[in-house]
């Protein structure tokens, strides 16, 4: 059983990107890997316009996984979690990256290039993909809160 991974960076992140998209195909747990852009460090288009189309993968289902990166991963969180369906948070560390999908069944991780080193940033991408969310948890309940509010407005 392998996971589809969307991608997707500004300029600011896009040399992240690259590296992370390099991991990712490597990655035996990794099937494919969808890079939704920027495709080139010139290419200027702003980050919601980048993180949106990748956000919208996941919520189609045409992904499983998100990454997506800008200068903090701020911006990029708020635009992924505009979109229906789709849990995302900005994580730098190990065990916030663990919890955002034990507690949190985020699909996308954000994260900041002008924040996180590259090594640090590929390691944390790695432990991220060996955790998966378990529906018989206690969790389960507190994010099916935020899904029912999601439905209800
Ligand atoms: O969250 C936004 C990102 O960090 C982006 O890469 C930079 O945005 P700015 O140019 O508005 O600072």
């Amino acid at each position: 059983m392998t996971v589809t991974v969307a991608l997707a960076a500004d300029d600011a992140g896009f040399e992240l990107k690259q590296l992370i998209a390099e991991q990712l195909r490597a990655d035996e747990r990794v099937g494919e890997v969808l890079d939704y852009g920027v495709h080139d460090a010139s290419d200027d288009r702003a980050y919601p316009r980048l993180g949106l189309t990748a956000a919208e993968a996941v919520a189609a289902g045409d992904a499983e996984r998100g990454v997506l990166i800008c200068g903090t991963g701020i911006g990029m969180c708020i635009s992924a979690n505009k979109v229906g369906g789709v849990r995302a948070t900005v994580a730098h560390d190990s065990y916030s990256v663990e919890r955002s999908i034990k507690s949190n069944d985020c699909q996308v991780l954000t994260m900041g290039s002008r924040v996180v080193g590259p090594e640090l940033a590929k390691r944390l991408v790695d432990e991220w993909l060996g955790y998966s969310f378990d529906p018989a948890s206690a969790s389960a309940e507190k994010v099916a809160h935020i899904t029912h509010y999601e439905h209800q407005h």
